[in-house]
């Protein structure tokens, strides 16, 4: 781990665009990514696998700690692979379902303290695009740019049913709405790093703006603190 190397953490509810976005810039700068929600879904998904209930925090830290995966770095326009116990599981974990698994075992503190030293790992030169809840407040607290970015919940779910039909899910709009409001319950009261700006970052609601508008207010910010 090089601890120089820049960080810029991108944090927000589900379907605000930070995936999406992080990955664009990762991509645009040359840095290295981590979509740290990726690993509370690989964790409820393994849980799964291993029959492991998603309160059950003693057994969940044992998965964590043990959790065999890989983050194979994208080619150009392509997204990461992501490879557990052996399996590619890219899009197995990208369900509501598994999401809302995320959630749940994302509130216990000790599944979140067993995940930080593996994600603080992702800090490497030539530097860092974080993607999560708590990236800015708890675990990069002194990255120097950090974004919130958040859209409408109507508009969020908007954009989720319309990935997930592309994808050939059978989903309705309706649900992922109830979805998405109980995702943001759940992740912003929870008493352990829960889901709000760090009191430095920039906020940016993409409610009317397109993806291309984002990434121009980020390259800004970028811009005027010359660290990219
Ligand atoms: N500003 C935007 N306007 C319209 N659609 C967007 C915007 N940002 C992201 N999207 C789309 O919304 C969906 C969810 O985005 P994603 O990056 O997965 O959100 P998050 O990682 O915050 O959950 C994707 O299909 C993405 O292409
Ligand atoms: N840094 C993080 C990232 C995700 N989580 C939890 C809370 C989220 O509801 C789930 C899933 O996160 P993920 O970013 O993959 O979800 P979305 O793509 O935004 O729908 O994991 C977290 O608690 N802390």
């Amino acid at each position: 781990m090089n601890a120089l190397a820049p960080v810029i953490t991108i944090d927000g509810p589900s379907g605000s665009g930070k995936g999406t976005v992080a990955g664009m810039l990762a991509r645009e700068l040359g840095w290295k990514l981590l979509d740290s929600g990726a690993l509370y879904r690989l964790l409820a998904f393994a849980a799964g696998n291993h029959g492991v209930d998603l309160t059950n925090e003693e057994l969940l830290v044992k998965l964590a700690a043990h959790l065999d995966v890989q983050f194979i770095a994208a080619e150009p326009g392509k997204l990461q692979q992501i490879i557990l116990e052996g399996d590619d599981v890219s899009n197995v974990i990208r369900t509501e379902t598994v999401g809302a698994g995320a959630s749940m075992v994302a509130s216990l503190p000790a599944v979140r303290d067993a995940l930080l030293q593996r994600q603080r790992a992702f800090q490497e030169s030539p530097g860092l695009i974080a993607d999560g809840r708590d990236m800015g407040t708890v675990v990069f607290p002194g990255a120097p740019l950090k974004i919130f970015l958040t859209a409408s919940a109507e508009e969020r779910a908007r954009r989720r049913y319309l990935q997930l039909k592309g994808k050939g899910d059978d989903v309705s709009l309706s649900s992922l709405l109830d979805e998405i409001r109980a995702r943001d319950e759940r992740d912003t009261q929870r008493a352990v790093a829960p889901l709000k700006p760090a009191a430095d970052a920039i906020q940016l609601d993409s409610t009317e703006l397109s993806i291309e508008q984002v990434l121009q207010r980020i390259r800004s910010e970028i811009a005027l603190r010359d660290i990219a």
